[in-house]
């Protein structure tokens, strides 16, 4: 298994490009199986979950293809001659997001076969939602031999638009229900809809396609569905969590970096953190300058869904407040498992409690180095940051967490000056 060896305590200095999002990609992949005609991405990160996610995509009969060898990040995707419609135990365990396989199966297929993801590291996550909804469109579903088994109503073998209110906001049951509703008979109406941008970025290759929605980025959906959709070419937006995630990197360890290709809007409240954290930021179209220099403030902070603060970034800002002046308070309101990275951070020398659903930091003058391991993505992103503040050496253990959401992070961070190195 990969790790990560790095030597703390220079600042970082330099530019970072900013990859396609991971979170935009996945849902947008999927979308290819909503037609049998091509759909040509641009800006696809190349991160384990978008490998997994085109594997899934050939196992169900999608061509994928890559018209320039030498650019993973442009992929044009055929499902003209799909096989099957079964997502398999063996993939949605590696990946959860593969259940977004289920609306776009569903609604062009008519049948899908999709194995319920279990519950991971950071919560149950459930995907009751996702099943309600279609349900409301006119499924039917059964649960049998832990697969989610659904099939569209007969006779005209179509989901039917509906009413649908989802009891909380889900992001990727928003996209399965979107991605369905754009087959269906008749309009969906999806009320408590997330307004993640990369729910809008999903929306935005639908219309593309063919699909008629308006709401577009608010909390109503409507969704007028139509007989088929055609193929399409899209550029996925740029990651706002691998952005912020630089930027508490600078944050934290010091120094001056240029975030290049980046969406500094989709950022705000990260921003706003970061501002009360001392870093010094000038904000362009697509970019961001940040420089630090001397020790973060500590900033309290309480994740919620956008455009409040990303849960996505909880665990990058608890490594910024870590090392700060002052004491920070951290709400998780979002996942209730999602502070394992606490444990690996106070083996570092951290000073953080946790009292239910919140975190308690002390900042500290100084981390050490040590051995620590990864438990989830942001999680081993927070200990690669806190690793790079640390006088010493760190080396961060089972990193695949990490290789499933960021594209070539120690690369980046070693043009950015930082001693890091991948170790086999
Ligand atoms: C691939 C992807 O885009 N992943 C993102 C997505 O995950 P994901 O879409 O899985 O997260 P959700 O927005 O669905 O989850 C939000 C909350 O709702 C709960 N819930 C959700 C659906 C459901 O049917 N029932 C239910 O109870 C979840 O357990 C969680 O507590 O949004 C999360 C919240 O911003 C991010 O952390 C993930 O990075
Ligand atoms: C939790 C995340 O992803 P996923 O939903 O794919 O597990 C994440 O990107 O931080």
């Amino acid at each position: 298994m990969d790790k990560l060896r790095m030597v703390g305590g220079s600042p970082l200095q330099g530019e970072v490009i900013i990859a396609g999002a991971k979170n935009a990609a996945l849902p947008i992949l999927c979308a290819c199986l909503l037609t049998d005609q091509t759909i040509t991405l641009r800006n696809v990160p190349d991160l384990q979950d978008v490998r997994t996610m085109l594997k899934l995509l050939q196992e169900i009969g999608v061509e994928v293809r890559f018209p320039d060898a030498a650019d993973r990040s442009y992929v044009a995707l055929n499902a003209g001659n799909i096989k099957s419609s079964e997502a398999t135990y063996e993939m949605v365990k590696t990946m959860r997001a593969s259940i977004l396989v289920l609306g776009p199966l569903l609604a062009r297929m008519h049948s899908a076969k999709v194995s319920l993801p279990g519950g991971c590291a950071i919560g149950a996550r459930p995907v009751d939602q996702h099943i309600k909804g279609l349900k409301a469109m006119g499924a039917t579903i059964k649960i049998e031999g832990g697969y989610i088994q659904a099939e569209t109503p007969s006779p005209q073998n179509r989901l039917k638009g509906a009413s649908i209110l989802t009891d909380m906001i889900t992001v990727t049951g928003t996209e399965n229900l979107l991605m369905a509703a754009s087959l269906a008979n008749g309009t969906t109406i999806l009320e408590n809809a997330a307004r993640e941008p990369e729910v809008g970025d999903l929306a935005e290759l639908l219309v593309k396609m063919g699909a008629k929605i308006t709401g577009i980025g608010t909390d109503r959906l409507v969704i007028e569905g139509v007989d088929k959709l055609h193929g399409a070419e899209h550029s996925v937006i740029p990651d706002r969590i691998e952005a912020g995630t630089f930027l508490c990197a600078v944050a934290a360890a010091g120094g001056e970096i240029l975030v290049k290709h980046c969406r500094p809007g989709t950022l705000d409240a990260v921003i706003v953190k970061l501002q009360e954290a001392g870093l010094k930021m000038e904000v362009g179209s697509d970019w961001i300058k940040a420089s630090m220099s001397g020790r973060p403030k500590a900033v309290s902070f309480r994740t919620s869904e956008y455009p409040a603060f990303p849960t996505d970034m909880q665990a990058q800002l608890m490594a910024v407040n870590a090392i700060a002046s002052g004491n920070a308070t951290i709400t998780e309101t979002i996942f209730e498992n999602r502070f394992m990275h606490v444990q690996e951070l106070n083996r570092l020398g951290a000073d953080i409690a946790i009292e239910g659903n919140t975190a308690i930091a002390q900042g500290v003058e100084a981390l050490s180095g040590a051995i620590v391991m990864a438990t989830d993505l942001r999680a081993s992103a927070s200990l690669v940051i806190a690793g790079l503040a640390a006088q010493g050496e760190t080396q961060v253990d089972r990193i695949y967490h990490l290789d499933r959401g960021y594209d070539r992070m120690e690369q980046k961070l070693t043009l950015l000056g930082a001693n890091i190195v991948r170790v086999k």
